[in-house]
Formats: structure tokens, C-alpha cells, sequence
């Protein structure tokens, strides 16, 4: 009998987030520097049996066990896509925020994918692979191999991957859900509105932290805006990042409400984030690294 095979499904973090347009079918070009952070749901595949799955964890409630479920969505791609393709249960260990900016249903597509791909002697580098995670979803194919780098088009145009100085960071939600698509809605642009043009896909990133820094600071999230008209609840979270003893950037992922603070070692990050926890009891805080 097959060994259950189980893979981390890493929080995805936007550092910066740049709107360029929006398509005339409706979804908006981006450009955004994705990283990853240490914290993340786990994904365990029982190979053999018929595709199922089971939710288990801290984040689990409220996380239907229904064809709606992306890992489920991924696999059924898959599946459809490679006839013959060995499947299994699989079982997620659901830790992140769900509707929270951090991509942690993405990540767990891809998860699903990764270990399909392993069970079945599919190449992550398989362009089917990115077919189908784009099919998905607009953050599935960055989450394919969870690494730093430059993201396009709606999410499926990836960059060379980027090595980044460690930045020592305090992850943050409010409990509030936000619906991705009504921060993209109350960004308010038309179909085929342009905004500004392409940049060119980096293949490096400053190599000192505190260069990184300092270009960071001079971006920002564009849907920060619409996301806090949405959820004013990101107002408190982003003044109090930024009022914390060694913060050197607060900033908000994806479409929020998921904030993050960037500070310049891990004692600094572990003495924001236990200080934060006493005094915000109901905030998901975790300090991470992000790599
Ligand atoms: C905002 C980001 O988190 C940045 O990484 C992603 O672009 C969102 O990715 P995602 O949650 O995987 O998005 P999807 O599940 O594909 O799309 C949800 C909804 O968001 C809107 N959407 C999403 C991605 C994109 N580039 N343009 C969009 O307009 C669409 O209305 C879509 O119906
Ligand atoms: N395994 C899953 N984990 C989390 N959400 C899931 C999952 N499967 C389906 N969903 C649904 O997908 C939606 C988006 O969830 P997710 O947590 O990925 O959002 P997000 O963190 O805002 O993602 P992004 O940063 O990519 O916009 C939610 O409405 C949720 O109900």
C-alpha cells in the first residue's frame, strides 16, 4: 500500500501590487512581487482510494466540504485533463484565515496539483500543470512552487524566480472575510480601462534587506484603497502595524484584509507580534519569515 504523501501550503503574500487595467472580459492586470511566508494549511494525499477530501484544523469551520472546494477543483481539473490519472483522499490541516488576502485557498490547489503531479510521475514543470492552476484560479500557478517572484497578466505570466533577504515579519487579520472580486469591483474601473503600462519582469530583487526596504516603501498595494472601503476594519489593523516599536512597513495582500509588518530582526517581529496578541485577543497574528 502507498505512503500518504503531504506537502505545506505556504501563506502567499503580496509585497507590492500594482493595477495596470482591466481586461475587457472583466479581470484586471497586475503586477505584483509575490513571497512567501512560513506559516500555511498542510495537505496530506491517501493514495488509491476515489477523490475525497476531509477539513480538519483551527480554520477549518465555516470551510464547506463541497465540490466548491478548491483542492477538490483542482484535482477534478486535473483529472479531466490527464484520463487515468491515480487520485486518493486527501486531507487539509486548515490553518490560515480563509477569504483573507494570503491566497490560502490557492495554496491549497496547488498543493492538491503538487501532489497529484508526485503521486502520478508528472514534472512540476509540466505546462499542463500551469494550465490548469491558471484555470483555477488568477494565484494558483504562483503558488504551483510557492517561490519569490515578479507576477503578471491576471496571474499567469511568472517571472524568474527571485532570491530575497529574509524579512522578518508579523502577519495579521482582523476576522474580517473580504470577497476578492468586490475589492476588484469597488475599484471601480470599465472593462478595457487602462491605467499604466507593463514594466519589465525583474530577474533580481536587492540583495540586502534593508535596499528591499526601501524599495518597497516607494510601491504600494492599489487595492488597499478599495479593499478598506470594503472592510474598514483594515484602517485599525494598518495604523497599529505601523505604530509598532521597530515597524519598517506595514502593508496590506492581495485584495486584504491580511496586513503584514516588516521589521529588521526576529526579536523585534516576536516582541511586535506577543505584544499584539495581549492586546488583540481576537486578531490572527502569526510571526513568519517570508523567503
Ligand atoms: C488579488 C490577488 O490576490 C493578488 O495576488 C489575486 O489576483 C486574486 O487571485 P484569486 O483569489 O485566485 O482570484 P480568482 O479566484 O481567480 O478570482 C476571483 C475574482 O477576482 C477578480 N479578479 C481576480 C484576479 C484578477 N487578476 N483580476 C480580477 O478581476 C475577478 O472578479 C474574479 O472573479
Ligand atoms: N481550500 C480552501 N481554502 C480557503 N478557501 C477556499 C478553499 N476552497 C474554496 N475556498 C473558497 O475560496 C474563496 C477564497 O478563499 P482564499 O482563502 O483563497 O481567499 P484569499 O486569501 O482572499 O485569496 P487571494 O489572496 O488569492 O485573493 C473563499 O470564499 C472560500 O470559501
Amino acid at each position: 500500500m502507498a505512503l500518504p504523501l503531504t506537502t505545506r501550503a505556504r501563506a502567499k503574500v503580496n509585497l507590492d501590487l500594482r493595477v495596470l487595467g482591466r481586461r475587457a472580459d472583466g479581470y484586471h492586470e497586475l503586477e505584483s512581487l509575490v513571497a512567501f511566508a512560513g506559516v500555511g494549511d498542510l495537505l496530506t494525499l491517501d493514495p488509491g482510494a476515489p477523490l475525497s477530501l476531509s477539513i480538519a484544523g483551527p480554520r477549518a469551520e465555516g470551510l464547506a466540504v463541497d465540490d466548491g472546494n478548491l483542492v477538490l477543483r483542482a484535482a477534478g481539473a486535473l483529472a479531466a485533463a490527464r484520463p487515468g490519472l491515480r487520485l486518493g483522499r486527501f486531507h487539509l490541516v486548515k490553518r490560515l484565515p480563509v477569504a483573507s488576502g494570503i491566497g490560502g485557498g490557492s495554496a491549497d490547489a496547488a498543493a492538491a496539483l503538487r501532489l497529484l503531479a508526485r503521486l502520478n510521475g508528472i514534472a512540476l514543470t509540466d505546462p499542463l500543470l500551469h494550465v490548469i492552476a491558471a484555470r483555477v484560479g488568477a494565484d494558483v500557478p504562483v503558488c504551483l512552487d510557492s517561490r519569490t517572484r515578479l507576477m503578471a497578466g491576471i496571474g499567469e505570466r511568472l517571472g524568474p524566480q527571485l532570491r530575497l533577504p529574509p524579512l522578518f515579519a508579523v502577519l495579521v487579520n482582523p476576522g474580517v472575510a473580504v470577497e476578492t472580486a468586490a475589492v476588484f469591483r469597488a475599484l471601480g474601473l470599465a472593462p478595457g480601462q487602462r491605467l499604466a503600462s507593463a514594466g519589465t519582469m525583474s530577474s533580481t530583487v536587492p540583495t540586502s534587506a534593508p535596499e528591499l526596504l526601501g524599495k518597497l516603501a516607494a510601491s504600494g498595494n492599489d487595492l488597499a484603497a478599495p479593499a478598506r472601503s470594503v472592510a474598514p476594519a483594515i484602517d485599525a489593523v494598518l495604523e497599529r502595524l505601523s505604530g509598532l516599536p521597530g515597524c519598517r512597513l506595514a502593508r496590506m495582500s492581495g485584495s486584504g484584509a491580511t496586513c503584514f509588518a516588516l521589521f529588521d530582526d526576529c526579536g523585534a517581529s516576536a516582541v511586535a507580534a506577543k505584544a499584539l496578541q495581549r492586546e488583540r485577543p481576537g486578531w490572527w497574528i502569526k510571526p513568519t519569515v517570508f523567503r
